[in-house]
């Protein structure tokens, strides 16, 4: 049993600005807890201080409801694994995983007894003799966690672990980690900056940017209803497409403007909510996944392509199962079928060159397909989109418009 609460976390380094803010956060026992996050957002910052390796400028850690020292990292409760191993190159892989059992002078009965049952979970009884040197990064790895896993921590801290190994090697790696957990009593916190890590190990995901927690949510939640602009586009590959749009009434309709592409006419639903939030005349940035985008083919009800969205196809990446097209704005607005622009013309025309002028979102446009299919590049693609699957965002604060 280990639940961890961290309560108003600041981490302020020597001379340095803050690496981790106002950060609050519960992860309940047998949790696989991951810390996503690019590059100096603090993750191992995190970490460490669970790991009572840095100490916390301000708030405090409980595990199980006591306050968290030196003394638990020191007795086992907590184990970690680093990125580089940190085994004794001097050691045969025996002695590395012996090596804290040794030092608490347990029976060598027990030990044998242990390592050889670690060693047999990570498939490491063939090599036991041999020295971290004459072992591939993969095995290295196994023989870290065995170190750790040999401790029966409680809490067992996971600092990028995969990220010298190859990508086949990861792969694999990772479906043994999975399995680890499911065999383990221990809560596991894990760090990485490879999403598609995240969200296959982990129970909940904490996406940290800038020190702060952007969302603490289920791989599921995170996925279809990401809180901000930046846990939108963090998470998924290739990232959600975003486009600023202005959202305008005509007549009975509520129509999108987005830059570039041309004009979407919303649903009912999606033009209440937008209404009672008080976006309308007002711009927004609207999210969609590529695999929310279909394309509009012939002899497909006309009814679904109301809504006049077009760009020219710039790449084209059949992948097996799967293909990316990745199309641009078509440049002159006139390429976008102008004929089916109608009483608003010239707003619609000025938004267009509006938001074309600005470089952040510049309505680039990415689509997964199926299978794959007969695309020219250079051509000119309509397309829409699951309308259920839509995001909005505030162009302020960029938080979901919900
Ligand atoms: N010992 C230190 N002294 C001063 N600043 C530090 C120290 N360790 C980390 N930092 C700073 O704190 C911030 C967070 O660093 P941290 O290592 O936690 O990030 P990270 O998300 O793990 O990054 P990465 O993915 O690159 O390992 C960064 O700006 C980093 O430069």
């Amino acid at each position: 049993m280990a639940e961890l609460l961290m309560d108003g976390i600041e981490k302020k380094y020597d001379g340095g600005s803050f690496a981790i803010k106002n950060f609050d956060l519960q992860i309940k026992d047998k949790e696989f807890v991951v810390f996503v996050g690019p590059s100096g957002c603090g993750k191992s910052t995190v970490l460490r201080m669970i790991a009572g390796l840095e100490k916390a400028t301000a708030g405090s850690i409980y595990i199980d409801g006591k306050v968290l020292d030196k003394k638990m990292a020191a007795n086992g409760d907590i184990a970690m694994v680093f990125q580089n191993y940190a085994l004794y190159p001097h050691m045969s892989v025996y002695d590395n995983i012996a090596y804290s059992m040794k030092i608490k002078k347990v029976p060598k009965r027990q030990i044998k007894e242990n390592v050889e049952k670690v060693a047999d979970m990570l498939g490491l009884k063939e090599v036991l003799k041999r020295k971290p040197g004459q072992l591939s990064g993969g095995q290295k790895q196994r023989v870290a966690i065995g170190k750790a896993l040999i401790r029966t921590p409680k809490v067992f801290l996971m600092d990028e672990p995969l990220s010298n190994l190859d990508a086949k090697l990861r792969t694999q790696m990772r479906m043994e980690i999975k399995e680890l957990y499911k065999h383990s009593d221990a809560t596991f916190v894990y760090v990485t900056h490879d999403q598609t890590e995240a969200m296959t190990l982990g129970t909940k995901i904490v996406v940290l940017n800038n020190g702060k927690i952007q969302q603490a949510s289920t791989p599921k939640e995170l996925y279809n209803k990401p809180a901000n602009l930046f846990v939108a586009q963090f998470i998924g590959t290739p990232q959600m497409n975003v486009w600023k749009a202005k959202v305008v009434q005509e007549k009975k309709n509520v129509m999108l403007f987005i830059g570039g592409l041309g004009r979407y006419r919303l649903s009912e639903k999606n033009a209440e909510l937008l209404r009672k939030r008080g976006y309308f005349d007002k711009e927004v940035y609207v999210g969609i996944r590529p695999e929310d985008i279909f394309l509009q083919v012939k002899g497909m009800d006309d009814e679904m392509f109301q809504s006049s969205l077009a760009a020219r196809l710039k790449v084209y990446e059949p992948d097996g199962a799967v293909s990316y097209l990745h199309l641009e704005t078509a440049g002159e607005s006139d390429s976008i079928e102008n004929e089916k622009i109608s009483s608003n013309e010239n707003v619609a025309k000025n938004w267009n060159d509006t938001i074309e002028s600005e470089n952040k979102f510049n309505s680039n446009v990415t689509i997964r397909i199926e299978g794959n299919g007969d695309f020219r590049e250079g051509e000119e693609y309509h397309f829409g989109f699951d309308e259920s699957k839509i995001h909005f965002f505030d162009i302020e604060t960029e938080k979901a418009i919900r």
